[in-house]
């Protein structure tokens, strides 16, 4: 009985430790997870840190984010000593409440000396190993307090399933249809407000408009990363969410505005996720992105590496060996979102020639800002604050003097002037 006086206060105690301890592990797991993101993104834009002399300033941050982590890490080292001195407190005045008591007993006859002490040995065993079931305890509630947010991260459910089955023959026709579309960590700013266009197969369209209109994202819906909140996009007349998944992004191939390259080699990164292309597919798309000139020049050819996000090329030969990444899977429509923005003029002509080759087998979707690059394009939508104002050849957009065309086209030529001059 006298053995057993405290367990319901350790029990309750535990029970408020382990909640307490379990909120604790968590918040520390974050703190970690927070000090570690922050030094990973500035390591990766190292050289950004430098040019702007950013160097202490991120050591400041990092060093405010470990400060965190220590703070937790205190109060978790305070709660644990806390009960763990609890523990050993009721654990030493049982032993002297058994004494005592055992003593009181064996003065007064009622009790042999034996008894005692094999009670004791006996009590001093339990003693010890309910003890250590106080250090399982704060490891249980350490991982239980990590896997919560491992078991949060297994279970995200994706927005919107990649689950679509279909494998049409694709022959390039891009329809949207009454597109509303708003970016979901944006809920309040439509991008896009009833947007209708249609693209036929083998056409090449360019994207123009004022910066922020909404040109990417029409790229970002044909892409699929996004589905759109209201309306609908087709390729060829069905739904792009019922197309096959990888089978979709054989046949359309993207060059972002920022290329990103792989840590691997130049061959790697052309072939990247095409399994399918042979050594003369690499060769001949690499050649037709302008590729094959500046590779053959290194030492190592198409096994040089591009280094981790391509840091090892420079902004045109990213853009170029992405051109051939997308060329590779002689995609029906293939489309340039700045693709050639970072090209001097020399190459850029090179390349538009290579593009307004392959152009006539395919649906080819542009959007530049330099509107000399577009102006051979079969048709060109004007998207000015998620909607398309005017679409047209350039000759013929050309004749609206009132047009949002015609003064963004005197616009730049204007600017060209001042520059010359
Ligand atoms: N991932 C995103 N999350 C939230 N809002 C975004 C996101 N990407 C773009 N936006 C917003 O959507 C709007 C349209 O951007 P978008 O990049 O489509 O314009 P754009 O016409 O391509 O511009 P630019 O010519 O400058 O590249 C902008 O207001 C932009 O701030």
């Amino acid at each position: 009985m006298v053995t057993f006086i405290a367990v319901p206060f350790v029990a309750f105690v535990t029970k408020v430790y382990s909640k307490f301890y379990d909120k604790i592990s968590e918040n520390l797991q974050q703190t970690i997870a927070d000090a570690n993101n922050m030094a990973e993104e500035v390591i990766s834009t190292m050289r950004t840190v430098r040019s702007f002399a950013c160097e202490k300033r991120e050591q400041k941050r990092f060093e405010n984010l470990l400060s965190s982590t220590l703070s937790v890490n205190r109060k978790r080292a305070l709660a644990y000593m806390g009960y763990t001195w609890n523990n050993e407190f009721c654990d030493n005045a049982i032993l002297i409440a058994v004494l005592a008591y055992g003593g009181h007993l064996v003065l007064t006859g009622k009790m042999g000396k034996e008894q005692l002490i094999t009670f004791l040995l006996y009590q001093m065993q339990l003693g010890e190993n309910l003890y250590n079931l106080s250090y399982v305890m704060s490891g249980l509630m350490e991982a239980v307090g990590a896997s919560r947010k491992v078991f949060n991260l297994m279970n995200r459910k994706p927005q919107f399933e990649l689950d679509g089955v279909k494998k049409p023959h694709v022959n390039g026709n891009i329809t949207f249809s009454h597109v509303g579309f708003t970016y979901p960590t944006r809920p309040n700013n439509p991008v896009l407000k009833d947007l209708t266009l249609n693209i036929k197969a083998g056409e090449t369209v360019a994207l123009v408009g004022p910066s922020g209109g909404g040109k990417s994202s029409i790229v970002s819906l044909i892409e699929h990363f996004y589905e759109p909140n209201e309306g609908t996009i087709t390729l060829d007349g069905m739904h792009i969410k019922d197309i096959n998944h990888i089978y979709y992004h054989q046949k359309v191939a993207l060059v972002a505005q920022e290329p990103v390259l792989y840590n691997g080699s130049v061959r790697h990164n052309i072939l990247y996720g095409c399994d399918f292309a042979t050594e003369d597919d690499m060769l001949n798309a690499a050649k037709m992105a302008n590729v094959h000139g500046f590779v053959m020049e290194l030492e190592k050819g198409y096994d040089t590496n591009c280094g981790e996000k391509g840091v090892q090329m420079s902004g045109g030969q990213k853009q170029r060996i992405a051109i051939a990444r997308a060329l590779v899977r002689n995609p029906a429509v293939l489309i340039l979102d700045e693709a050639t923005s970072a090209l001097d003029t020399e190459s850029e002509s090179l390349v538009q020639q290579a593009l307004s080759r392959c152009a006539q087998e395919r649906t080819v979707i542009i959007i530049a800002h330099r509107l000399s690059t577009i102006e051979k394009a079969s048709k060109i939508a004007v998207i000015v604050k998620g909607q398309l104002v005017q679409m047209g050849a350039h000759d013929e957009l050309m004749l609206d003097t009132d047009g949002m065309y015609y003064s963004l086209v005197s616009r730049q030529m204007l600017n060209a002037k001042v520059g010359d001059e």
